[in-house]
């Protein structure tokens, strides 16, 4: 059984990176790090995430994180330099698994990809608790030494994520439906709103910024995410342009069963959707209430949810700075969304039911 004891290195301080980093600290490995951007290396030192390498350190485990297009390369580059395990976290796993296949040293390889990260890039957007509670998919290939892979599962686990094993092809099927192509169909519709008149802009709510915002990622990392992963997303897209076809005519036509067994398909999608930490999924309610623009008024209606001892499992804020009152709506489990109403309305809050 191998131990992670560290140090870590870790290539790659964007985003990623700096947030591994300052997950191993946190647990209080050594990590060191660099970078092709110097200037990344200082800023995620400087935010505590790990130390600059040397030439003399000799690290158990390296994590790359440099952007698709050069995950091969820089993988390839550890394997030969170093004598460490070598993962990385790039969305795609067939294209790094090739650049490193007939390589005397790819037993010490494992794919790996947390499904957690942000639309911002670069060390700044950097979080020690970005991981938590998140699946991460582990992907060994058929070569993988199993301590080289039990040492990727401490690093998921000590990151606080929930490890998924996959096999590197079907990895690329799983993150094609429900993370690229999701990402370009949020991408089409953000579209659709970029020269819109000012005018149907201000009636823009929730709806449009749930399915929207991945689509404010870096166009040039998602490029090459979805062309590192072209065969899995072009299968899925060809049954999307027929489903969209059947939807304008439905529309078109007037169509309103043929319709509707097209929304029904997609509440089926949305509660196939797993729950937290891959749990079965609960059935969840909104509550939303009404909170006064005023300073703390936010923190008063939480300490009141939390008094009333319902979990929030997610909070929005609809503000729009036109008027004195903010629209806030609480998450919970459908059975203690009742309680919460009744217990929020007799602490005077004015809730929308
Ligand atoms: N952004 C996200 O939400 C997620 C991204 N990923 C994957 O993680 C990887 C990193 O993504 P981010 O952290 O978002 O990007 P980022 O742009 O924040 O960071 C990438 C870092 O790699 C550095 N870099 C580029 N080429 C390099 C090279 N040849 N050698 C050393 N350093 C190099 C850049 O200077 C930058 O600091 C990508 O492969 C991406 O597919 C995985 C899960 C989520
Ligand atoms: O922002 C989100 O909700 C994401 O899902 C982020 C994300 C982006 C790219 C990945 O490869 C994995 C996760």
């Amino acid at each position: 059984m191998s131990e992670l004891v560290g140090p870590v290195e870790i290539v790659g301080t964007g985003l990623l990176g700096t947030s591994i980093g300052l997950a191993c600290r946190r647990a209080g490995l050594e990590v060191l790090l660099s970078d092709s951007s110097p200037e990344h290396v200082r800023t995620a030192s400087g935010l505590g995430a790990g130390r600059p390498r040397t030439d003399d350190d000799r690290p158990q485990l390296v994590v790359v994180a440099v952007p698709p297009d050069h995950l091969g390369t820089v993988i390839a580059t550890a394997l030969r330099e170093t004598d460490a395990v070598v993962t990385d976290v790039g969305s795609v796993k067939s294209g790094p698994l090739s650049a490193v296949a007939g390589e005397p040293r790819a037993h010490r390889y494992v794919g790996s990809h947390p499904m957690a990260g942000s639309e911002r890039s670069g060390p700044l957007a950097g979080s020690g608790s970005l991981f938590d509670g998140r699946p991460w998919a582990i992907t060994p290939h058929t070569g993988s030494d199993p301590d080289a892979v039990e040492l990727v599962e401490e690093l998921v686990r000590l990151c606080g994520a929930v490890p998924v094993w996959l096999t590197p092809a079907e990895h690329d099927r799983a993150v094609a439906r429900t993370s690229h192509v999701p990402h370009l169909l949020a991408s089409l519709v953000a579209a659709r709103l970029a020269d819109g008149p000012e005018n149907h802009l201000a009636l823009s709510g929730q709806g449009v910024r749930d399915v929207t915002r991945v689509a404010a990622g870096d166009p040039r990392l998602y490029g090459q995410i979805v062309s590192a992963n072209a065969e899995a997303v072009l299968a899925l897209l060809g049954e999307v342009r027929t489903e969209l076809d059947r939807v304008i005519d439905a529309v078109g036509s007037g169509d309103r069963t043929a319709l509707q067994g097209m929304l029904e398909q997609g509440v089926a999608g949305t509660q196939a959707i797993p729950g937290k930490h891959g749990g079965p999924v609960r059935p969840m309610r909104s509550v939303w209430v009404s909170v006064p623009d005023h300073p703390g008024e936010l923190a008063r209606l939480l300490a009141d949810a939390v008094a009333s001892e319902v979990n929030i499992e997610d909070i929005r804020i609809d503000h729009d700075p036109g008027r004195p009152v903010g629209l806030v709506e609480l998450v919970v489990e459908e059975r203690r969304a009742e309680h919460l109403l009744t217990s929020l309305e007799s602490r005077d809050w004015v809730t929308h039911r």
